[in-house]
């Protein structure tokens, strides 16, 4: 296997400019990009030639192999990256999701062991999912020996992983402190438990029930509540799947107030409506059950015009894969429905499709909402989400007039299920490049167990520095008298 590979005669599209230019790689890394590089005795080369050339995705949202409601994900870490690079995702950011008690280390260990057979590079987010003194000291370990530089906070799965608003406030002010970034999903588990319990005392019982037990308003109610208190606190804060038009605004008027929200997206919310929870067929309907639910098709065009205005700024998966017959433990109760759809392998067509053809987005600004923004807000940038001279050779070339239809039959993902199913989408990776190799061609997916690498990202990006500076100058002042 040749070391060095030149891509040649591509477009070759950053978040902030498209040019014409060849990509030379070497031992894992980009060495160069411009016009007319020379063919080296013994490199690999691509043809580019009317192709774009992109950074390779990042997702920063995934869950291979997590243990929840019951079961385990059909993807383990494996599975589920091998399924990301046939679509064009690199690096994925997965989730350590500790048991309430469990010390955050143990977690973080065992997820480590889980992700060795990764075939692409990948990192955590660590959940907060309780509090005591040995969980603000493993923060400190996590974020300064660990490279974990983000925290997740789950308010919703009451009785199980959801965080109190004591745990919130703990964790949001000591990841400030750190130099990490909370993140939320907002959901007010209070009210789902609730208005999953009438669900049921009314008979209804099959999946609809689980968008009828989170509405929009439990998703605003707790985007907004997060957002206050990292306001009070002077910390910046992501919201994870943002799906619902009241949670994008909510996030919308945080940022035109100059507070540092940002949100991410899923390719699923994007695109994908709730109607599905009224078919008939109940693997169907369970198929599609995630959390935040599919919403009503008008809170779509709310997300893209959240991308385009720029208070969303990520998109994700969380591909969470569940087959028929774990999602048949709630065939007589949609609460005990194990949570969680794919879309690793899917999210850049599903997006590029929808959002560069329809116009919504130009390539570069596809470049920016698919890898390079995240790479920025998780602090990895310009080593992931950028095509430059210095950074990791992870790269995909794109073909914007080829076509495909995505099918649960053709994925590789070990899911049986595919919320994308029959769609026919336009702008397909032909190629991905994973530390420099090839890793699927046409079709042919090189995926190798054990490739990828733990990345590790640095502390203190430089949101925690401006907002250190605006603490600084605006702090409490006691009167003389
Ligand atoms: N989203 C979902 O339904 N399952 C995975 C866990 C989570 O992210 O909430
Ligand atoms: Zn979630
Ligand atoms: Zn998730």
């Amino acid at each position: 296997m040749p070391s060095t590979l030149l891509i040649r005669g591509g477009t070759v599209v950053n978040a902030d400019r498209a040019e014409r230019a060849d990509v030379l790689c070497r031992e894992g890394r980009i060495v160069a990009v411009g016009l007319d590089l020379g063919v080296q005795a013994g490199a690999e080369v691509l043809d580019a030639e009317g192709l774009y050339v992109m950074p390779g995705g990042i997702d920063p949202h995934t869950h291979m192999q997590l243990p929840f409601m019951g079961t385990v994900t059909m993807d383990d870490f494996y599975s589920g990256t091998a399924a990301g690079l046939a679509g064009g995702t690199t690096t994925i950011i997965d989730f350590v999701i500790p048991d309430p008690q469990e010390p955050l280390m143990d977690a973080y260990r065992k997820w480590r062991g889980w992700a060795e057979k990764s075939a692409s590079d990948y990192s955590f987010h660590v959940a907060v999912t309780w509090w005591d003194d040995s969980v603000h000291r493993d923060m400190a370990t996590l974020v300064r020996e660990e490279g974990v530089n983000s925290f997740k906070h789950f308010m919703a799965y009451k009785n199980a992983i959801m965080c109190d608003d004591e745990t919130l406030v703990r964790s949001f002010r000591r990841a400030l402190e750190l130099g990490a970034m909370p993140t939320v999903h907002a959901e007010n588990g209070e009210l789902v438990f609730l208005l999953q319990q009438e669900m049921k005392a009314l008979g209804v019982t099959g999946p609809e029930g689980h968008p009828l037990s989170r509405p929009p308003a439990v998703e605003a109610e707790a985007a907004q509540r997060a957002i206050a208190i990292a306001d009070v606190l002077g910390v910046p804060i992501y919201i994870v799947h943002v799906s619902c038009a009241e949670a994008a605004d909510a996030i919308a008027r945080a940022r035109a107030r100059g507070q540092r929200v940002f949100g991410e997206v899923l390719a699923g919310h994007l695109t994908v409506d709730d109607s599905a929870y009224r078919n008939p067929d109940f693997a169907t309907a369970a198929g599609h059950v995630m959390s935040p639910p599919f919403r009503e098709k008008s809170h779509q065009e709310a997300l893209w015009r959240g991308l385009q205005a720029g208070h969303l700024h990520t998109t994700a998966t969380d591909h969470c894969t569940f087959c028929a017959a774990q999602k048949a433990a709630g065939k007589d109760d949609f609460t005990r429905i194990p949570n969680g759809c794919g879309g690793v392998e899917e999210r850049m067509m599903v997006i590029w499709d929808a959002g560069v053809n329809s116009g919504r987005l130009t390539p570069s600004e596809f470049v920016a909402i698919a890898s390079a923004n995240a790479a920025k807000l998780f602090n990895i940038y310009p080593r992931k989400g950028c095509i430059t001279a210095g950074a990791d050779a992870d790269l995909v070339l794109w073909d914007p007039t080829a076509t495909r239809t995505l099918s649960v039959k053709t994925q590789k993902s070990l899911g049986d299920f595919n919320v994308f199913e029959g769609r026919t989408v336009t702008g397909v990776p032909t190629a991905t490049i994973s530390q420099g190799k090839v890793v699927y061609l046409h079709g042919d997916l090189r995926a190798e167990r054990g490739a990828g690498r733990y990345v590790q990202r640095p502390a203190f990006s430089t949101h925690f520095d401006a907002m250190a500076r605006w603490s600084k100058l605006h702090a409490p002042v006691a009167v003389t008298r």
